[in-house]
């Protein structure tokens, strides 16, 4: 089937958006701009492991949100890591569309955009690529780009980093629950903790104040850590407002996911967030979704029940929380 890319339109030096990208009033970036003087919260690794407990619950219960600093992944591979995306993306449109999606038929996998159903669903301005990375099991390798030649294993030196650094912030998450720290990672399956790998796109927009990168949504990973190249445009909704994220470099944005506030029975937060485009420039954002295999059963870890504190969400595997979520179901 034939998909109008994104950044095809966008090569085509629209003077106006078309009808289908033009967010109804009270969506739209001119109408609802993000609060001045708020910044997220900025964590260190590099502090005492009190401390950083501390500041790590502290930021995902009250934002769902935090930059986390001094982590450990070399800055020359963020840098490679984010030169193959945006080697990919500047391929020949003929040899992007080998690798295209069909989320319509469980293809997830591989370069999408999405589409509209109907005249009055309104579509994101981006282009994405989305594979997994981990588990080896689970991983299919003829879907990841083959070109640039580096992109597999410049992918899989970050995949694992991304594992060690998930651990950490698990770990974290788990002790300032008052868990011992590996119960967190054995519930979202232990070994089998899988990565998703999403690359997103979004070229220079006509009309950025009247248009969305990505609306208003929540995650329904557990954890999602992302990079994005230096154009901003990430917000996060904090006490009624949007608060736009500024870049620190070489930080990762971890964001707390839906299955990480139903494990802690809503003790952290998984953070609303959107993505504003750029007149001029092309954003792009590498994020990660850490996700549990589908079959596993998530639900309010017990410890944190009594009287007081009945479950606030239901247990259900993920792949229920999946579906529900994909079709607008309620959880
Ligand atoms: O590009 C961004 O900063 C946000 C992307 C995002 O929210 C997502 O891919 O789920
Ligand atoms: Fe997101």
């Amino acid at each position: 089937m034939e998909v109008q890319r994104v950044q095809s339109l966008s090569l085509g030096e629209l003077k106006e958006l078309p009808i289908q990208f033009i967010r109804p009033a009270h969506e739209r970036p001119e109408n609802s701009k993000a609060v001045e003087g708020v910044t997220v919260p900025v964590i260190s690794l590099s502090q005492p492991h009190h401390v950083v407990v501390d500041e790590v619950s502290k930021a995902s219960a009250e934002w769902g949100f935090f930059l986390l600093t001094h982590h450990g992944i070399q800055s020359s591979l963020i840098q490679r890591l984010k030169e193959v995306g945006h080697e990919f993306f500047a391929l020949p449109q003929e040899e992007k569309e080998s690798y295209a999606n069909d989320p319509s038929t469980g293809k997830f996998e591989g370069y999408g955009t999405k589409m509209t159903k109907n005249h009055e669903e309104k579509v994101e301005w981006i282009d994405y690529f989305f594979h997994v990375t981990y588990p080896p099991s689970k991983v299919n390798h003829h879907i990841w780009p083959k070109n640039p030649q580096t992109y597999r294993e410049v992918n899989e030196e970050y995949s694992n980093e991304i594992l060690r650094v998930t651990d950490k912030v698990l770990e974290m998450l788990s002790e300032g629950l008052g868990l011992e720290k590996k119960v967190l990672r054995s519930n979202l399956g232990g070994e089998e903790i899988e990565q998703e790998m999403k690359i997103n796109m979004y070229p220079p927009c006509p009309q950025p104040e009247v248009a969305l990168g990505v609306e208003p949504h929540t995650d329904m990973s557990a954890l999602t850590i992302l990079v994005p190249n230096d154009v901003p445009g990430l917000q996060v909704w904090k006490d009624n407002n949007w608060v736009a994220v500024d870049s620190i470099p070489d930080a990762l944005f971890v964001h707390i996911g839906d299955q990480i506030e139903v494990l802690s029975n809503g003790k952290y937060k998984s953070v609303l967030h959107r993505s504003l485009v750029n007149k001029e420039r092309t954003r792009m954002s590498w994020a990660v979704f850490i996700v549990p295999p589908h079959e596993t059963v998530i639900g309010p870890r017990p410890e944190l029940l009594d009287h007081q504190n009945p479950p606030k969400y239901s247990t259900k595997t993920y792949a229920e929380y999946r579906h529900r979520k994909f079709n607008k179901l309620p959880q």
